[in-house]
């Protein structure tokens, strides 16, 4: 019996057989089933990784390896990979992973500026179907190698570059882990170097993007296997007769390996992707690559980054860009109210006017005094009344931005540098815009300036008014005269040239950025003094221009309207304009809440000499519209100012809004910024006053992108043709013929005729672009 019923009870016959059954043994059955499902899952996860199986070529290509100078054999982590190389406990309990660690910048290399015991091998790697690129590629690293052989600072540090071609590698041995060398007591840093055709074809191009892509999404694999690697640079060949724009497919799979490349390294392009046309720019567009390229490698095998800034060295910031940062050079943005911090609310009210300015910097004076260690020269030129003998015995001159301020700290963090002590440099987000083939601001449009060339500065932070849509407003210091320390022009001019393309440099890893245009960018073209404060404020303003001039960089200067006696005695300038913000007095008191109490008549002197020099200078009047404060019912007033000053153009824009920033405390919001529609309505209104008034002008130009129209004179239509762009060469011409006083007019250096893109009913933006929104999304053409 005893046994009988042992067996009725092991072995169920009914439903309720079983469940007693399962209550007699369900701690069993859990615990063997998820022993059983942990094996499999287990098994599965150790087995190798899945590769893609490579289809043979159509045509086999040949190999052309170069010899290294030293031999490395590369062998590579696979026989890690195998569940053999991997230690028992791990097979048994965790699924195998690759890591990869992000490197930083070796101290000690940067501190002596080499290691002897690190070597830098470069791999070439190329695919190619009519040989074009395999050619190119042995060029490449053949001329690389000299190039580096013949450098006695770097020869030791590289060995020759091996060229790879992509059909005949085994993709597991270079992009799953940097390869190995076989010689342990050699530390090897690689750095990958691509040159890819793009084919609408199915080709190795094909595998190898899909096995960067399974590469990045293998959850057994850490997302960015090849952090390893000292950097890499893409350069993509293609054709634009078949396929004339990226958009089209102009090197699509060049710009897909980039992408790849740049998840899997965690972001170490070293240098931007380059594209060469066949049958057109090649050998320009690789040339300038190689150069960029060839100094990078030198940069990053000596220490051991890919230099300030650039993503993936370790202080990397690759972030997608502020579009709505508002920080162009003169743009004017209509911040967001918010409630500032405790902490906030202190720098503002520190710094919220000329008296508190004064007392920050007598805490910090101590200190600039010390570090400057010249004789500062005091210079008041803006105030004409008697100084005050008392005052002047007491008062030690000071900088007007010491680098110890909260002025300097808050205006860094906006990503000005300083340069000295009163100027300041910027990247607008056109240039970066530019530097990644998204089109540039409205100057383009207008006169021909390209954004990635020009250059954005001031040489005086301080400012005469308080604009209400002024979003520096709160950082930068304010006052009617100069009290400061003045730096030479030499200084300054040296320090913001460095600051400039020390700020391109540090773009040369940011996604998108072009090859082409970042070569380009590293020669400035054009300067934009109007980025903050009020550049004829600077007492060497004309010594400045002057070397700007020297250097064939143009120069378009901005003023407030404020210093008729700076504007009287200004010399050459491409082109100048005067901020016209209000139509009248009480407008211009509420919008500028100007610091002079003579404000009205310093802008009407102003507009007085404007009108003088308007056959000597491209004159333009700047408005900025600001729904609420100077737009309605100011039409007229607009137009009788433009009788008076007659610039040959008008330049009218809408206030642009930045949701960023802390509030002005001027209470603007959204509802101030007008859209494009209402600007071009006021503009149609204007120009219709202009012409009752019987004055000659049009409406010329337009960049519907930046909210932003021209009016021009007649003075600039030739054969009922609008010729607002400017011929630069002929400017540089005439002022070196003539001299920075000598005679000549604005029509002297007219351009060629404004493009048909750009006229008014057109948009304004240049075709070969990229069209995207604020966000970085692309918008399809209409
Ligand atoms: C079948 C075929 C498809 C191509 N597709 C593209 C393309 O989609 N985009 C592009 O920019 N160039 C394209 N090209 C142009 C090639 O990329 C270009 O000629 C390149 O220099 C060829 O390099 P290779 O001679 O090394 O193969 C194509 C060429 C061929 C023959
Ligand atoms: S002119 Fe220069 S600084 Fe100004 S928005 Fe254009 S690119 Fe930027």
């Amino acid at each position: 019996m005893a046994s009988n019923l042992t067996m009725d009870k092991a072995r169920p016959q009914s439903s309720g057989d079983f469940l007693d059954f399962w209550h007699l043994h369900r701690e069993v059955i859990l615990v063997v089933a998820i022993c059983f499902f942990s094996t499999a899952y287990m098994l599965y996860a150790s087995l190798p990784t899945r590769r893609v199986v490579k289809k043979p070529l159509t045509r086999p290509v040949a190999t052309a390896k170069l010899a290294p100078a030293k031999p490395v054999t590369i062998t590579t982590e696979k026989s890690e990979l195998s569940l053999e190389a991997l230690p028992q406990d791990v097979v048994a309990h965790e699924p195998r992973r690759i890591k990869g660690e992000l490197r930083k910048p070796d101290a000690t290399r940067k501190a002596s500026g080499s290691d002897s015991s690190r070597r830098t091998q470069v791999l070439v790697f190329y695919s190619s179907l009519t040989t074009t690129t395999e050619k190119i590629a042995n060029d490449f690293a053949r001329n690389l190698s000299a190039s580096l052989e013949g450098d006695t600072e770097h020869k030791d540090i590289f060995f020759s570059p091996s060229v790879l071609d992509l059909a005949q590698i085994d993709y597991d041995e270079y992009f799953i882990s940097p390869p190995k060398p076989t010689d342990s007591t050699i530390a090897v840093d690689y750095f990958y170097l691509f040159l890819i055709p793009s084919y609408n074809i199915d080709t190795i191009n094909d595998n190898l993007l899909e096995h960067l892509q399974e590469t990045h999404h293998d959850f057994r694999i850490d997302t960015a296997p090849l952090v390893g690697l000292l950097g890499y640079s893409v350069f993509g060949l293609g054709d634009r007769e078949g396929w004339p724009t990226e958009e089209e497919g102009f090197c699509f799979q060049a710009k897909e390996v980039d992408r790849w490349m740049a998840k899997l390294t965690g972001r170490k392009r070293a240098y931007p992707l380059g594209m060469g046309d066949k049958k057109q720019d090649l050998t320009n567009r690789l040339g300038e690559w190689s150069e960029g390229v060839t100094d990078v490698l030198k940069l990053a095998a000596t220490t051991g980054s890919l230099g300030e800034g650039v993503a993936g060295s370790g202080d990397a910031d690759e972030s997608d860009f502020e579009y709505a940062s508002g920080d162009d050079d003169d743009e004017v943005v209509v911040e967001e109210s918010a409630a500032p911090t405790k902490k906030n609310k202190k720098t503002k009210s520190n710094i919220d006017d000329v008296e508190d300015l004064g007392r920050i910097m007598k805490s910090n004076q101590a200190d600039s005094n010390d570090s400057k260690g010249r004789a500062p020269i005091a210079i008041d030129f803006t105030t004409h009344s008697k100084p005050n003998a008392k005052k002047a015995a007491v008062q030690t001159v000071k900088e007007m931005v010491p680098k110890n301020s909260p002025t300097y700290a808050s205006l860094t963090k906006q990503g000005y540098s300083i340069v000295g002590s009163h100027s300041g440099v910027k990247i607008c987000r056109w240039t970066k815009s530019a530097l990644r083939g998204r089109g540039s601001c409205y100057k383009y449009s207008f006169y021909g300036i390209a954004s990635h060339q020009c250059m954005e500065t001031t040489p005086s932070l301080s400012c005469s008014n308080k604009c209400v849509f002024c979003w520096r407003h709160g950082t930068n210091p304010v006052g009617t005269t100069w009290r400061w320390v003045v730096d030479p022009p030499e200084m300054i001019f040296d320090g913001v040239k460095a600051g400039h393309y020390q700020k391109i440099k540090m773009m040369r890893g940011v996604p998108g950025v072009r090859a082409e245009r970042f070569a380009e960018a590293m020669r400035i073209r054009h300067c934009a003094l109007s980025l903050v404060g009020e550049p004829i404020f600077y007492p060497h303003i004309n010594e400045f221009l002057g070397m700007l001039h020297a250097e064939r960089i143009s120069s378009f200067l901005v003023c407030n309207a404020q210093h008729p006696d700076q504007l009287e005695a200004l010399k050459a300038v491409t082109q100048l304009y005067v901020s016209i913000d209000a139509s009248n007095k009480e407008s211009l008191r509420k919008i500028d809440r100007p610091l002079h109490r003579d404000f009205w008549e310093r802008f009407q002197r102003c507009l007085d000499i404007l009108r003088e020099k308007r056959f000597k200078h491209r004159t333009v009047f700047r408005l900025t519209l600001v729904k609420g404060f100077n737009v309605d019912d100011e039409v007229e007033g607009y137009a009788k100012l433009v009788e008076q000053g007659l610039p040959c153009f008008v330049e009218i824009k809408g206030v642009t809004y930045c949701g960023t920033s802390t509030s002005a405390g001027a209470g603007l919001s959204m509802a101030n910024v007008p859209f494009y529609a209402e600007v071009t309505e006021f503009v149609t209104a204007l120009n219709k006053k202009l012409e009752e008034l019987g004055l000659d002008y049009g409406i010329a130009a337009e960049h519907a992108h930046s909210c932003c129209v021209l009016i021009a004179s007649g003075r600039f239509r030739v054969d009922g043709k609008w010729h607002t762009r400017i011929d630069y060469t002929r400017f540089f011409e005439l002022l070196e013929e003539r001299g920075a006083d000598g005679d000549w007019k604005p029509e002297d250096y007219m351009g060629a005729e404004t493009p048909e893109w750009a006229t008014w009913g057109n948009g304004g933006f240049d075709p070969r672009d990229e069209r995207v929104d604020r966000k970085g999304r692309k918008i399809e053409a209409s």
